[in-house]
């Protein structure tokens, strides 16, 4: 990680560069609470100039006019430029979000795949359609680039959902300005260097570091970005389209999520606690698709609660650093309070509340150790409101048709699991669900060709494979007149006196 941790500056126009204001803030180890650097604090200025650089960049550089094949190669330098230094970005993710380096280490790897498969993608599925109409027309369409794409992210996995993001955006041929969550900007510098190294023409790619009120908002009410893409919180996302709306914007909103997932007597239990265990429990419970809602049917909760029980005490809290870490410290202390008030809530409104343990010696970090709360009802702050930390609610049910309705009863509709040996009940209950995606006797493993993103309080829009291309271009329809067709003939009648 050697110069990694130096101060961390805002990438504009092909150059590091401080803010215009001089102003920066600490980046803080949520393991230790210790200062790691500082970082330049972004303004309105700096998204002006970072804007203006990938304006013309987009307007005048030769990244839009390129052959897409040179284009392509560019796009798949990032790729294996992200391989070759996959450890170091996974060090430095572990120490700026408390992630466990075992899953850092695999979003590293899937940051580079991203980027492969939207080069691919581009290749092979960015089409348009022909239309042959009569003997007179031939209609064809084109998918250009928008223009410059404002990405804003989120601190939860950081690298890997920004490539999410960046990936489709540059290889549609659009240029773009990043905004990374203000809790872990190290990835996001690490990018910008990967990206410099790979050699993209200057203005392509920027990175302006900052508070989401100050930087981020500037960032949506700029006139000069034409599309949002947004990952973060519900009410983060819908002050962004009231920011957002005097310069009509196109969004993609990612938002926050109240999983449920559902187990009947008839399934493979042993998976399914596996599933729901690291479902809950990976990223630190700080994962959008979490199953933070767990249904068990009554006749197996007893096996059930108690499986969970051992298990939750055994999960392995400690450094992030440490590859046997299963649960590392939460990203903030603000963040840990949020949390910490939620099982405190969760006491309050009558759970029984079940946590493993934090080893003593890392009390100086935002650890929670993994906690269920038992006996809830779905009625509950604690089950209706997304917590995003490692703790489990777990609601009894009775029969189907109140497990759905139960699982329907939110704002949320983001992911769903459904465990079951029953074929038929097993899509009937995934297909009463209100969310944009459900698994079905698996945890949550994704396929970049499928769409990701959620209904309801969870979203708009759908990330991954030609669902990307249909946000990051704008279709283009050309009418080419091919017959003698007729055409009406104005102003040659003769006039009524
Ligand atoms: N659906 C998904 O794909 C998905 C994926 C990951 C995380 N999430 C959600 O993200 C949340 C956790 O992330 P978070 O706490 O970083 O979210 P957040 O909404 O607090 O912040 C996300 C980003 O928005 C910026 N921001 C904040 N206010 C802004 C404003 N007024 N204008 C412009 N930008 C602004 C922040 O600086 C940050 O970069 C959870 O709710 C989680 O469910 C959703
Ligand atoms: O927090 C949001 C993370 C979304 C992505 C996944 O859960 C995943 O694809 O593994």
């Amino acid at each position: 990680m050697e110069g990694q941790l130096d101060n961390v500056l805002h990438y504009i126009n092909g150059q590091f560069v401080e803010g215009v204001a001089g102003k920066s803030f600490a980046n803080v180890n949520p393991a230790t609470n210790e200062v790691i650097n500082k970082v330049a604090e972004g303004f309105e200025e700096d998204v002006a100039l970072a804007v203006a650089a990938a304006r013309e960049a987009f307007d005048h550089g030769p990244w839009r006019t390129m052959s897409v094949k040179e284009r392509l190669e560019y796009i798949v330098r990032i790729a294996d430029l992200i391989d070759e230094n996959a450890e170091e970005v996974s060090e430095l993710e572990s120490l700026d979000t408390g992630l466990p380096i075992s899953q850092t280490r695999k979003q590293a790897a899937r940051a580079a795949e991203n980027f492969r498969f939207y080069a691919q993608m581009v290749n092979s599925r960015l089409v348009g359609e022909t239309y042959q109409v009569e003997n007179s027309f031939v209609n064809y369409t084109v998918h250009k680039p928008l223009g410059v794409a404002g990405l804003i992210t989120p601190w939860n996995a950081p690298f890997m959902l920004s490539t999410w993001k960046v990936a489709p955006a540059l290889a549609t041929g659009n240029t773009c300005v990043l905004k990374p969550a203000e809790w872990s900007p190290l990835t996001a510098n690490k990018l910008a260097q990967i990206i410099d190294e790979a050699g993209l023409p200057k203005g392509v790619f920027n990175v302006v570091h900052g508070f989401g009120e100050t930087a981020g908002a500037a960032l949506v009410a700029h006139p000069g970005v034409q599309l949002i893409s947004f990952t973060g919180e519900t009410k983060t996302g819908s002050e962004i389209m009231k920011n957002g709306a005097n310069t009509l914007k196109r969004y993609s909103m990612e938002l926050g999520g109240k999983s449920p997932a559902i187990i009947f007597p008839d399934a493979d239990l042993e998976k399914a606690l596996d599933a729901v265990v690291w479902g809950i429990f990976s990223f630190n419970g700080e994962r959008c698709t979490a199953n933070s809602r767990l249904f068990v049917h009554h006749s197996i909760m007893d096996w059930f609660v108690s499986a969970l029980k051992e298990r939750v005490d055994q999960i392995v809290v400690g450094d992030p650093m440490d590859p046997d870490t299963e649960v590392g410290p939460l990203i903030h202390r603000k963040h840990w309070q949020t949390v910490m008030n939620y099982i405190q809530t969760a006491r309050e409104e009558g759970t029984e509340v079940v946590s493993g343990t934090v080893p003593a010696e890392f009390e100086k970090g935002n650890y929670i150790a993994p906690t269920l709360l038992l006996n809830c009802t779905n009625n509950m702050r604690v089950a209706q409101e997304e917590i995003f930390g490692p703790v489990l609610a777990v609601i009894p049910f009775e029969s189907e048709e109140e497990v759905i309705r139960m699982a329907n009863d939110v704002i949320y509709g983001l992911a769903a699991y459904v465990w079951t040996s029953n074929i038929k009940r097993a899509h009937r209950i995934a297909q009463a669900i209100d969310s944009g995606m459900v698994w079905i006797n698996s945890q949550n493993v994704r396929d970049l060709r499928t769409p990701f993103g959620g209904s309801k309080y969870s979203g708009i829009g759908r990330e991954g494979g030609h669902y990307s291309f249909e946000f990051y271009t704008e279709p283009q329809v050309i009418h080419v007149a091919i017959g003698d067709h007729p055409i009406p003939r104005f102003g040659t009648k003769t006039k009524k006196s």
